[in-house]
């Protein structure tokens, strides 16, 4: 089960036997761990790397990624493998290849050199042979660079197949997350650090992610090392030759182990304490609200601009250390003052050039050869350098990996476990809810939102939820639409547990307004037809649920109609074409996204809520606030296409419907009513019996009339 940072998971009794209800799992458990593990901030179990920061090379985290790659390995590879089995088999294979590729130039020219060499030396210009070997090494350059290009067309497919294949799993999974699960924010980082993994699989080096393909690329340097091993192998063949040889090697690696090393300390720019971790959490703030269109207008009006790049640049400063004056003496070691002081390469520079001294000595040394042996050591300390960065790289992505692994796994929270789950069983006639000391809070909260809320509602009533502003109206129907779970309590619906029912079934026979409904910058067709998709192609469904919305004249003025792009930032009211548009009313350029009037926007919400409520399986229709914009007439006639469509043909009620409002004199209407203070009902009955009572309802009532 995945730990709840914020909240304690508080369910007392009331628990499915053998369900989980309401909570995540991972199936693999400690491969979950092992990833959270490594986010501790080092001197700080408490706080967390931001998503995506890398990892201290410690050993505690070799340990971690040790036990992340045993549990995540083989199922990514599997799934890269089941791809395209011929495709990754040839890239191996050329990726091999391709390792031997340098020594064969580096003959070629080797011998081009050696010819000019006895050309120049015997005074004898005759050049065939040179032009042979020019013909030769063009030919090779030829085939090298077809092979090089056949070879990352095949790379280039099997990459984004890897990744499509890769991003396709994790949206898949992405998509069945419910609301608990994602208010967890280490479900949300793990899908963050997910997403890191699959972007790595885009050619090596991709923003300095690593991805499994790119183990190929150290394959290829390891062949490359050999290949020319083997070349300086046949270069020196006798034991003094090989000394040398081992020296050269050595004096060329000398230099990058110092540089290395005493790069070391600031291997990192990472957070490797807790200061830097709020800095970047502060940072990362301030640029989503820099980033984000939903908080420009109060940027623009309140003149937070200032604000935001004041408190974004010292957070940015601290995470680059830039706050705080450096004292370099302090800050490095004695060994790093002085390695830093002491140039030993041009030392080594003439160590390096010994062997090739030494070689020149012998008779069957040649101007080539010695090129062929320099090329070769270098080559050699090149590819170990690349080795040593690569899998720096490939060290980081392996808790990319295990994030991903580990997000594939993770269940939902409000989706029963196989063994619990029942399927939904339609009454025909509305459904039937039954609230037993329902409790939650919200992660973090220490307060109820919802408090010991307890009602019967019988198929097809009407009941209606009011009370003050954060009474916890709006928590209570996300819990009745399964959309929150609780923590405590029991919710009966149709006579079963609620978290029976498999969470995309149980919505399918409901529909609802939110408080806070969607706006999607799609068409008039498409933000109303998401309501009931299968009909969304339909234009005369799609018109009829606007009809009876009352949206009609709304989507008449709309230059297209239907089909009309909406614009849902609510910037587009403002621009200039808008302006202009407004004498002309609607008339827009075609294409141009439209904005909407707050009211108009009720009004669309209203008619996707009502895609689906003509539908005959719909039992429960949720109106949270659906009238919170509209004029009293509109107000009026939407409760009455609520009733009319609650009802069969014959006049029977089918449906059952919730609705929470402030007007009160829309409350009158439903058949019960719950008045809400502080999470809890503190009142519940017919408008007459909560008048009568003089309470709270009586109160609020005569206040609003
Ligand atoms: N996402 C959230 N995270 C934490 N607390 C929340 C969240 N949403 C609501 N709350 C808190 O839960 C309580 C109930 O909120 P809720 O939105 O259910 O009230 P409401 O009665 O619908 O209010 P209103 O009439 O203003 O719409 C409030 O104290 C609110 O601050």
């Amino acid at each position: 089960m995945l730990p709840a940072l914020d909240k304690p998971t508080r369910r007392v009794g009331n628990k499915l036997p053998g369900a989980n209800s309401d909570s995540s799992e991972v199936s693999d458990k400690a491969l979950y761990d092992a990833w959270l593990a490594s986010r501790a901030v080092p001197a700080s179990k408490a706080i967390l790397l931001t998503p995506g920061a890398q990892r201290s090379p410690s050993r505690e985290n070799a340990a971690l990624a040790v036990r992340i790659a045993r549990r995540s390995s083989l199922g990514v590879l599997s799934l890269l493998w089941q791809l395209y089995p011929s495709r990754i088999l040839l890239l191996v294979a050329m990726d091999l290849c391709r390792g031997a590729f340098p020594v064969f130039r580096g003959y070629s020219q080797a011998m081009i050199i050696n010819e000019v060499q006895s050309v120049i030396s015997s005074g004898n210009f005759v050049c065939t042979r040179l032009c042979r070997l020019i013909a030769t090494e063009l030919l090779r350059l030829a085939l090298e660079s077809g092979f090089d290009s056949f070879a990352s067309a095949n790379e280039e497919v099997v990459q984004s197949s890897a990744r499509f294949a890769l991003e396709y799993r994790l949206m898949e999974q992405r998509v069945r997350m419910d609301v608990p699960t994602l208010a967890d924010p280490n479900v949300r980082d793990l899908f963050q650090e997910s997403d890191l993994f699959v972007r790595s699989f885009s050619g090596v080096a991709n923003f300095g992610l690593f991805s499994p393909l790119d183990l190929l690329r150290i394959l290829t340097l390891l062949s490359e090392m050999l290949s020319h091993l083997f070349v300086l192998w046949t270069l020196t063949t006798d034991r003094t030759h090989l000394s040398l040889l081992a020296f050269s090697i050595i004096s060329y690696i000398v230099p990058l182990l110092i540089s290395w090393w005493r790069q070391y300390p600031e291997y990192t720019d990472d957070i490797q304490d807790i200061r830097a971790a709020r800095a970047t959490a502060k940072q990362n703030k301030m640029r989503a609200m820099a980033h984000s269109d939903a908080y420009r207008s109060e940027i623009v009006l309140f003149g937070l601009g200032p604000w935001i790049l004041d408190n974004w640049a010292r957070a940015r400063m601290a995470t680059l250390g830039l706050d705080q004056p450096r004292s370099f003496p302090a800050e490095n070691s004695t060994f790093n003052v002085l390695t830093s002081n002491i140039n030993a390469s041009g030392l080594l520079m003439a160590l390096q050039n010994m062997p090739v001294l030494l070689a020149m000595q012998s008779s069957s040394a040649s101007l080539g050869s010695f090129t062929l042996y320099r090329n070769s050591i270098q080559s050699i300390v090149f590819s170990i350098q690349q080795l040593s960065q690569l899998s720096r790289m490939a060290f980081q992505s392996i808790f990319l990996m295990g994030a991903f692994s580990a997000a594939l796994q993770v269940r939902p929270r409000l989706q029963p476990s196989p063994e619990v789950k029942l399927a939904y069983p339609s009454s025909g006639n509305g459904m039937k809810i039954e609230a037993r000391n329902i409790s939650f809070s919200y992660p973090g909260s220490h307060e109820p939102a919802v408090r010991n809320v307890s009602f019967t509602l019988n198929p097809g009533e009407t009941l209606a939820i009011v009370g003050y502003n954060g009474s916890g109206k709006s928590t209570l129907a996300n819990i009745l639409l399964r959309v929150t779970g609780f923590d405590e309590g029991e919710l009966l619906v149709n006579g079963h547990d609620v978290r029976r029912y498999d969470a995309a079934e149980y919505h399918r026979h409901l529909t609802a307004v939110f408080q806070g409904f969607s706006k999607f910058d799609a068409s008039v067709r498409q933000n109303v037809g998401v309501g009931y998709f299968p009909d969304m192609q339909h234009p005369a469904a799609v018109a009829r649920a606007v009809k009876l919305a009352g949206a009609d004249p709304v989507v008449a003025a709309l230059p297209q109609g239907l089909k009309t792009r909406l614009d849902a930032s609510g910037a587009g009211a403002s621009l200039p074409h808008f302006a202009a548009a407004d004498q002309g009313h609607r008339a827009s350029p075609r294409g141009r996204p439209q904005g909407l009037s707050g009211g108009e926007w009720q009004r669309i919400a209203i008619s996707r809520a009502f895609m689906r409520a003509q539908r005959p399986e719909v039992e429960l229709l949720l109106l949270d606030e659906p009238t919170a914009s509209l004029d009293a007439h509109a107000q009026n006639r939407v409760f009455e296409t609520v009733d009319e469509l609650a009802r069969s043909d014959a006049g029977e009620r089918t449906k059952t419907v919730v609705f929470i409002t402030h007007r009160l004199s829309t409350a009158r209407r439903a058949d019960k009513i719950a008045m809400m203070e502080r999470g809890t009902i503190i009142e519940f009955g017919t408008h007459e019996e909560l008048l009568a009572a003089g309470g709270a309802y009586a109160s609020l009532y005569k206040a609003s009339i």
